[in-house]
């Protein structure tokens, strides 16, 4: 396993960091008091070619492996985990499902835009009563002839607020469980469908999440992504690369806490000396560096892995397994090292635990992921 960065990959890493810190720190203020969606920082993405990490040059995307995007998400939720999950929703499962299944007239037609940024992806998968048994999905997406009727409810739709095109998995035959289950590529002014509730959130202030209804929506045949019945596989395909996102975002959630408490345990004085001279802190920030450190080597792992296009669903899972727990745990401590001023809105404590609880529930919660690890394990 080769774990050097190449002179590319550390130029992107430099990029991406500067950005985060210059353009995104700023703004995360008005991100947490307003909710506001950051439509200039999504721009400037585009404009740095941030949009289309791994997209071909020839669809308008930057042309680096999955590790330089892994990295970029990294970098990105050090500062703010929300522009970090704006851009992996939009990558992972936005975007990236078109490059791996679309026909070639669908690459045409949507990588240039997304790539550039131009478009904003989303993923349409989750219902009311499907979320980890997404299987069980209930939305209907009737043949008619020359095209599909979609009917039904689509839940929890990260950037769905914004989106310009949305993968949106329903039933195209009534076949049982993931059988059936076809993707389509819906763009966001289709009459019949309805942006509803956008929810309010415990963390990730800033990110679009809502509803979307689908009313005698109207799809042509062109929009079907792969074939009929392939749904389930072109989403299950996406998620798995998807969570290695996630793992790097929890990753740099992770790192932040990590980073914070260090500074402060070294400036804060109680006893007549630094609290980090007490071992009972010290020893905090030692284990959270660990845990910091075997994140990023289950993360890099999986993201090598997928960049030389080998099987990385296993690792995968324990990389977002590990990060996400990595990720709270490391909060939860950064929240009790800064004592009650961690639990104000002065200090980044708070927001770092409310955004890194969510790393443990999307694209498959934990328990989702000790399922899928042990599958593996049991299989291979
Ligand atoms: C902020 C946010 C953004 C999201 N973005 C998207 C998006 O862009 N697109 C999208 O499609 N979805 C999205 N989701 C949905 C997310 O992926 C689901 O919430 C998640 O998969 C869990 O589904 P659920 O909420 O229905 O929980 P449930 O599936 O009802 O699970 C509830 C609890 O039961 C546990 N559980 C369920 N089954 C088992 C089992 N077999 N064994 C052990 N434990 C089990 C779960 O682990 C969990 O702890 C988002 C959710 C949130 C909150």
């Amino acid at each position: 396993m080769e774990f050097t960065f190449s002179d590319e990959q550390r130029m992107m890493r430099k990029m991406v960091r500067d950005f985060a810190e210059k353009e995104v720190a700023p703004e995360i203020q008005r991100m947490e008091t307003e909710d506001r969606f950051p439509v200039e920082i999504v721009r400037r993405l585009g404009e740095l070619g941030l949009m289309g990490i791994p997209i071909p040059e020839e669809y308008g995307g930057s042309a680096m492996d999955y590790t330089s995007y892994i990295i970029a998400l990294h970098e990105l939720s050090k500062v703010s985990a929300t522009v970090g999950v704006i851009l992996s929703v939009h990558t992972s499962v936005g975007t990236n499902p078109i490059l791996s299944f679309g026909s070639e007239a669908q690459k045409q037609k949507y990588l240039p835009k997304l790539a550039s940024g131009q478009y904003l992806g989303a993923f349409a998968l989750t219902e009311p009563s499907a979320g980890s048994d997404a299987s069980n999905l209930k939305m209907t997406a009737k043949p008619t002839g020359d095209g599909y009727l979609l009917q039904g409810t689509k839940m929890f739709i990260t950037n769905g607020g914004y989106a310009d095109t949305f993968i949106v998995f329903g039933r195209t035959s009534q076949e049982g469980g993931y059988k059936g289950v076809s993707a389509f590529i819906v763009e966001k002014d289709t009459p019949g469908l309805h942006i509803g509730k956008t929810e309010k959130k415990m963390g990730l202030h800033g990110s679009s999440t809502v509803q979307l209804n689908f009313e005698d929506c109207y799809l042509t045949k062109e929009q079907l992504l792969g074939n009929e019945g392939d749904g389930f596989k072109i989403a299950m395909a996406n998620l798995n690369a998807g969570r290695i996102g996630i793992a790097a975002q929890s990753l740099g959630i992770a790192e932040a806490a990590l980073t914070h408490s260090v500074a402060y345990a070294k400036q804060r004085e109680q006893f007549g000396r630094p609290i980090a001279d007490q071992q009972g802190v010290s020893f905090k920030l030692a284990d959270m560096a660990t845990k910091v450190e075997a994140a990023k080597l289950l993360t890099y792992q999986a993201a090598f892995l997928r960049s030389k296009d080998k099987p990385c669903g296993k690792e995968a899972s324990m990389a977002k397994l590990f990060a996400s727990k990595a990720a709270v745990q490391a909060a939860i401590e950064t929240v009790q090292i800064f004592g009650g001023y961690g639990y104000t809105k002065d200090y980044p404590a708070e927001r770092l635990f409310r955004d890194a609880k969510i790393c443990e529930i999307y694209e498959g919660t934990s328990e989702i992921q000790h399922m899928v690890i042990s599958k593996h394990l049991l299989q291979d």
